[in-house]
């Protein structure tokens, strides 16, 4: 699974400690944005579990903390907290909403910034539209770096077998692991099924996400995400920068392409395979509020 946290305070689900947020979303995939900057304690797993609960918290993907830049040219680093309460490394719906979230804060200006997230330092592009377009890192598809277990060199295609059942899929890192399937219809995919049976296997120490990809022509696609520690999403982000370098490295389809999720498109662009992964999408305010921590949790 996802790596283990060590809180370095005492758990700060203790009662009396006001978070103030904003609520946001990327293409569906929605968020608990907090702003950390003049605060000491970090979130802890238990408190990013009662946040990101959709019946007695606020209900999200993800939480997202606003904190100190950690590179000379950032205007800020954020964390990124699966609603399992468990961390992760890569956010792309998450970059746009913390880039619009900080334009709007004033930490950043203009069109051009940067910002750290926990495995990178991101250049941020605010489009005429009002879109972000954030320069994911270049994918990594070689097994150790995933990681996958089980496979020495890097190949275009996996075949898994359990339990009777013969699974195949692309795998790549963009600083978070990512298995692709394709399937011949993502409105019959197997997401609620396949996607947590593959992100338990052995093969993913640090678990995964689990896209299932659909080739509409070579510049579209269709995708669905069993994500890591969150479950099936409106979109991920990183996951459409996985599925989009899996299938232009088997040249199925153009290095400039429109994903459609469920919740929204994205655009994903990759030059050369050297270059970094471009991800262009929307970002969007829902509401503000104040979660009371200890109120009503055991
Ligand atoms: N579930 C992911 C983190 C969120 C990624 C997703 N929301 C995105 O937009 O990239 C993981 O544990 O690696």
């Amino acid at each position: 699974m996802a790596e283990a946290v060590s809180s370095p305070v005492a758990p700060s689900t203790r009662a009396g400690r006001t978070l103030r947020f904003s609520k946001m979303h990327g293409a569906g995939n929605d968020f608990v944005v907090i702003d950390l900057r003049g605060d000491a304690h970090p979130l802890d797993p238990a408190l990013c579990r009662a946040l990101g609960d959709r019946h007695t918290g606020v209900g999200c993907d993800q939480i997202l903390t606003i904190e100190a830049p950690r590179s000379a040219g950032a205007v800020a680093s954020y964390r990124i907290w699966n609603s399992d309460g468990s961390l992760a490394r890569q956010c792309g719906n998450g970059a746009r909403c913390v880039a619009a979230w900080l334009l709007r804060d004033g930490a950043a200006r203009g069109d051009r910034f940067d910002v750290d997230s926990p495995v990178d330092t991101h250049h941020v592009e605010r489009l005429a539209d009002g879109r972000f377009r954030i320069a994911m890192g270049v994918p990594r598809f070689a097994p150790a770096d995933v990681p996958l277990q089980g496979y020495t060199a890097a190949q275009g295609e996996y075949a898994l077998a359990h339990d009777g059942s013969t699974y195949t899929f692309g795998a790549v890192s963009m600083g978070n692991p990512h298995a692709v399937i394709e399937v011949a219809d993502v409105a019959t995919a197997p997401v609620q099924t396949t996607g947590p049976l593959l992100q338990s296997l052995p093969a993913f120490p640090d678990s995964a996400n689990i896209g299932f990809v659909q080739v509409e022509s070579r510049e579209r696609v269709r995708l669905r995400v069993y994500e890591r520690g969150a479950g099936e999403t409106l979109a991920c982000g990183s996951g459409a920068c996985a599925a989009a370098v899996v299938l232009m490295q088997r040249g199925r389809i153009a290095r400039e392409v429109t994903v459609a999720l469920p919740g929204g498109e994205l655009q994903i662009a990759w030059p050369r395979d050297d270059a970094a992964v471009t991800m262009a999408g929307p970002a969007a305010f829902v509401f503000e509020g104040t979660f009371q921590t200890g109120a009503g949790l055991a």
